[in-house]
């Protein structure tokens, strides 16, 4: 018999994209499950069960073990460092992670400052690029330091570019793509194994099934 599996789904943004992939693969969830209030919901037709988490939180719940999968997008994994298998990358929410700033912004020195919603991936970026600069961590509206001289530049995610666009700032480098992935706990994963293999399975069907998707929209041609 099947064990059950708990989720930890992120609100806000990620959500729909999730649950439209998690029906994709057959799972039945409540008609409402995208207006309800409530914080944990069970599937209709099999031995699920999702707690509705807040995005940045997900990687916690799974690392110790509150629910034994999670979605999560890669910036919030990124910066977590959490101990979880990331087992796959589901394609949705994509965006990208870009240091940003002024178009006439200062030359970088050991003066230079960073404002972020991701101080320690920023900090390793930086790092990596042998530059010392000095990361001012800011919880939202990240794109207002460069504007009122709080800092030099920022780090932040990146979508349609609009944001950066209206409030006369540029993007300088690109970090990295961020997808939302899906995560496992260690532990969950050797005493549930079958379960979870299948709903990998499941889902990765449907990841493939909707990258060929687009990509017959697009026209584009796909090595496989
Ligand atoms: N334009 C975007 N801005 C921010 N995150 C985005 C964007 N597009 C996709 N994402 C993905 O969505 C996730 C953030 O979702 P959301 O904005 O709902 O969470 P949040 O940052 O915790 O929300 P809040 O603004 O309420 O604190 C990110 O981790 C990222 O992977
Ligand atoms: O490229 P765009 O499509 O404009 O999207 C990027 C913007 O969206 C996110 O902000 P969010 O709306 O989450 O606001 P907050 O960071 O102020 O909470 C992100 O931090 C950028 O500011």
């Amino acid at each position: 018999m099947a064990q059950e599996l708990t989720v930890a789904m992120p609100k806000g943004r990620i959500f729909q994209d999730a649950a439209k992939l998690l029906r994709q693969a057959g799972i039945q969830l409540p008609a409402d499950f995208e207006n309800s209030r409530k914080l944990i919901i069970s599937a209709e037709n099999c031995s699920m069960k999702f707690i509705l988490a807040k995005p940045v939180d997900v990687p916690t719940y799974v690392e110790y073990g509150g629910a034994d999968i999670g979605i999560a997008g890669k910036d919030v994994l990124m910066e977590a460092e959490s101990d979880v298998y990331e087992v796959l990358d589901l394609g949705i929410s994509a965006c990208h992670l870009a240091v940003a700033g002024l178009p006439d912004a200062a030359k970088r020195s050991s003066a230079y400052k960073v404002a972020t919603k991701y101080p320690k991936t920023a900090a390793r970026y930086f790092r990596e690029q042998g530059e010392q600069v000095e990361v001012i961590t800011l919880n939202g509206s990240i794109e207002l330091a460069p504007l009122i001289g709080l800092a030099d530049c920022i780090v932040d995610i990146v979508s349609t570019g609009r944001t950066l666009k209206e409030n006369g700032l540029v993007e300088k480098e690109k970090i990295s793509d961020i997808t939302s992935r899906l995560i496992v706990n260690p532990v969950s994963y050797r005493l549930k194994k079958a379960d979870i293999d299948q709903l990998i399975g499941k889902l990765t069907e449907v990841v493939k099934e909707n990258l060929n998707g687009m990509d017959q929209k697009s026209g584009v041609e796909v090595l496989k």
